[in-house]
């Protein structure tokens, strides 16, 4: 099947001189959720940032649905959504207000926008708060706010960034069965997150980076053989991968 996003051999950063990534290679293919893990500065953000268009490759290319921003950017950027690491947001704007920007953004019908908005609003238990200005949200409800958002659209990828920092554990449950059934329904989606133990769980497969650099990839099993440790828990595998430290 062809792969919704595919990072090929790309090269990036911040400055061309001093690229932040080297020759990173992975594809999501629809209905697989796949994992981006590292240390603190091994480069999942800017991985992501590079997909969402903010950074410009240096080598190499992302194809989203099998075309670059380049190419078609209103049909790239229409494909995906993006809950962010921390939420941004407008904080004279209610959540309501916040939702049908999104609605109108991507274009989606008055039916949908609402059916999905009563589903996302009861999901996450946020019903008291639709009227309320943003800024007076707690951070876990800021960070509802930013998921609901993206699953409004119900895109083809789902790019999330860190995302259960903040949420409490009926937040992180309602935001694991969506990814579930989103999944069910065919979209792919990118995770980073530190939480292994959780993601072990959900995701299909993994991008393990390293100083900037692919330190292994593909499913558990395929991880934990490239690690030298067959058969353990995902945090084995990490660990064995990364443990020269963090970031030079
Ligand atoms: N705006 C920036 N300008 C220059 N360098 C940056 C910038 N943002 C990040 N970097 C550098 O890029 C490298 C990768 O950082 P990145 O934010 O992608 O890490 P990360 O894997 O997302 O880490 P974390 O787990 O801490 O969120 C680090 O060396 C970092 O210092």
């Amino acid at each position: 099947m062809d792969a919704i996003l595919s990072v090929s051999q790309l090269t990036g950063g911040y400055s061309v001189g001093r690229p932040v990534l080297h020759n990173i290679d992975f594809q999501v293919k629809p209905g697989e959720m796949v994992g981006l893990i590292g240390l603190n500065g091994a480069g999942k953000s800017t991985t992501i940032k590079h997909i969402l268009g903010l950074l410009q490759a240096h080598k190499g290319s992302i194809r989203v649905n099998g075309k670059q921003l380049s190419e078609d950017p209103q049909q790239y950027r229409s494909a995906l959504a993006y809950v962010p690491e921390s939420p941004l947001m407008y904080d004279e704007l209610t959540v309501r207000e916040h939702l049908e920007l999104t609605a109108m953004a991507y274009g989606l019908s008055k039916e949908a926008y609402e059916s999905r908005r009563t589903k996302l609003v009861r999901e996450f238990q946020m019903e008291e708060k639709l009227n309320g200005f943003s800024q007076h949200l707690s951070k876990g409800m800021r960070q509802k706010m930013m998921i609901m958002n993206a699953f409004m659209v119900e895109p083809a990828l789902y790019i999330i960034d860190e995302p259960f920092l903040g949420l409490d554990p009926l937040g992180i449950r309602s935001l694991l069965d969506l990814m579930v059934s989103m999944k069910e329904e065919g979209a792919a989606i990118l995770m980073s997150s530190h939480i292994l133990a959780t993601i072990e769980k959900y995701c299909d497969s993994y991008v393990v980076l390293h100083k900037g650099r692919m330190a292994a990839t593909g499913t558990l099993e395929q991880i934990t053989e490239q690690a030298g440790c067959p058969g353990q828990p995902l945090e084995d595998a990490f660990y064995a991968l990364v443990k020269d430290g963090p970031t030079a």
